[in-house]
């Protein structure tokens, strides 16, 4: 396709309260952050925003139960051993849930921003899916097993995670936010 001089202008920015333009990186987090705040999980809350290659939101989501099933007693008991009375066997995670609510035909090729370093199952999603990106914010669970085997399918797909640093930005950001200014 033939390019306009208008995609060489720059593109405005959401701007921050100071009236500067928002890093990408910041905003994005930012919504996947706001994300994390519904989920139902009364310990980790995740959220995951999908982006593309144009910067559009194509997918949001955050860990909670199956559709449906929110209110029929799942536990949301954490700790190991990941036994039947545990939430880790029924609970679908952000990755998954915004992956399934994209809104675009397929995501080959967008970046996905998650609060919480992919387990191994979100890193196959996201690897069969065709993300190609991937930053996250915490990486508490480092020590886990599902991490591991997460760090060795994102390096066998030649994807590099990489992690947001900016929380002081993303905090500012949010503060920032004032639905009663005109
Ligand atoms: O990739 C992930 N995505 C995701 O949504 N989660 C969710 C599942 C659980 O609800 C919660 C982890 O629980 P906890 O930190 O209490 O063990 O985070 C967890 C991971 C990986 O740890
Ligand atoms: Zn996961």
């Amino acid at each position: 396709m033939a390019s306009s001089s208008k995609d060489n202008e720059p593109q405005p920015q959401p701007p921050t309260q100071a009236g500067g333009p928002i890093e990408d990186d910041v905003y994005f987090m930012a919504v996947a952050l706001m994300f994390a705040k519904k989920s139902p999980d009364p310990n980790t809350k995740v959220g995951a925003c999908i982006v593309n290659q144009e910067g559009n939101i194509v997918g949001i989501g955050y860990n909670k139960m199956p559709n449906g099933c929110e209110d029929k007693g799942l536990p949301w008991k954490r700790g190991r051993p990941k036994g039947l009375d545990k939430k880790y066997l029924y609970v679908c995670h952000a990755e998954l849930n915004a992956i399934m609510n994209k809104t675009s035909m397929d995501v080959e090729g967008c970046t996905i921003y998650v609060t919480l370093y992919p387990c191994n199952e979100c890193a196959k999603l996201i690897i069969q899916s065709g993300i190609k990106g991937v930053v996250y914010l915490s990486n508490k669970h480092k020590d886990y097993n599902e991490t591991k085997a997460a760090v060795k399918l994102f390096r066998s797909a030649g994807i590099e995670p990489r992690q947001f640093l900016a929380k002081r930005e993303v905090a500012d950001f949010l503060a920032s936010i004032d639905p009663f200014a005109e």
